[in-house]
């Protein structure tokens, strides 16, 4: 496998990943794939707001869909493609009571036939790749035969492209949060799949902290996926380009981002916005540097002020000690 054809993405996650943080990312990194939170059908087909907004500067961008009924994700599909998304990812595993009410997100793993016909309906519809991102199990039902029916049935139906999140959901008794910890990862279920289904691109996801973990996992697999890191410690994108990517072009400073993000902070301010939509995900910018604490509670304690302007980045840096602007 060469750098150029393993993936590095950024996970989706609700109320994390929105465009904001998006557009901080993309300026980290150009290689990273990103992902939107996860939208639901029901929210683009019957919602007010447009929820496929985003930033031509956001590219690569996938859109994660939400939802079970064939024509509703093929629709969407569409949608995602006319305004010129790059994928369409189908969720299928979020554990929340709220998703498992709607049929969606984790429980469909224990519906393959239905996700195939979701995604064969969606590919119709499309020509962007249509992916999935599933567990390893659900429940009791966490045998490899399990997950290998699931893979076999769906990529039947035409995705070639999957990210396993290695560690299997718990649709009863514990919270979305209490299932990123337990039960304990199993990457080897994804290595499993790959060795089985050489023909597909299998990713992992779950537990990543470094690049030198992507880099272990790519010995066996095509792609890593990110979530948590990602979000409380951006600056982990800022090795991605060089070490998975092998691209030596220069990169932006930390100080130089926040500058880049300024003009972007002042345009959501003429549009009725708040510097804090947008600097909330910047808390972490600074993350294990000196003077990294006192940037973050500026930004806390200050971005949210009524009548509060984009200075507030500017004033934030001014907190930082010099060793920090050049890292
Ligand atoms: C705040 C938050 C929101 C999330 N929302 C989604 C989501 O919308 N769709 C999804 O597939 N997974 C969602 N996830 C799960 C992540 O995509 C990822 O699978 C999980 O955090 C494990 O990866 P990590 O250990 O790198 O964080 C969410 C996770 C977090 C922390």
């Amino acid at each position: 496998m060469t750098y150029a054809a393993s993936r590095f993405s950024v996970a989706p996650m609700l109320d994390w990943t929105d465009r904001h943080y998006r557009y901080m990312a993309r300026l980290i990194s150009k290689r990273t794939l990103l992902y939107t939170e996860m939208v639901t059908t029901g929210a683009i087909i019957h919602g007010k707001g447009d929820y496929l907004q985003f930033n031509e500067q956001e590219h690569p961008l996938a859109l994660q869909l939400g939802g079970s009924n064939v024509q509703d994700l093929a629709h969407c599909a569409k949608l995602a493609q006319e305004r010129g998304y790059d994928e369409v990812n189908l969720n299928v595993g979020c554990p929340s009571d709220r998703v498992q009410n709607g049929r969606f997100g984790a429980c469909l793993m224990a519906e393959p036939k239905l996700v195939a016909d979701c995604v064969k309906a969606m590919r119709d519809a499309v020509d962007i790749p249509v992916t999935v991102k599933t567990r390893i199990g659900i429940d009791e039902q966490d045998s490899y035969q399990f997950l290998t029916d699931f893979v076999g049935t769906v990529a039947a139906a035409g995705c070639n492209d999957f990210t396993i999140h290695a560690r299997k959901a718990w649709l009863q008794g514990l919270s979305p949060k209490q299932n990123r910890e337990i039960p304990e990862l199993n990457y080897q279920r994804a290595y499993d799949i790959k060795r089985d289904f050489p023909q597909l691109d299998i990713g992992v996801n779950g537990g990543i902290t470094t690049i030198e973990q992507c880099l272990a996992h790519l010995q066996h697999l095509d792609g890593t996926m990110v979530g948590r890191e990602a979000y409380s410690n951006p600056w982990l994108l800022a090795q991605v380009d060089s070490k998975l990517f092998d691209e030596r072009r220069a990169l932006l400073s930390r100080a130089e981002v926040v500058e880049q993000m300024i003009p972007y902070v002042e345009a959501h301010i003429a549009q009725g916005g708040r510097p804090n939509h947008i600097t909330r995900h910047m808390l972490g910018l600074f993350n294990g540097l000196p003077g990294g604490r006192r940037w973050r509670r500026h930004l806390a304690e200050n971005a949210h002020k009524p009548g509060c302007t984009a200075q507030v980045l500017a004033d934030a840096l001014a907190c930082l000690p010099e060793e920090a602007l050049i890292a």
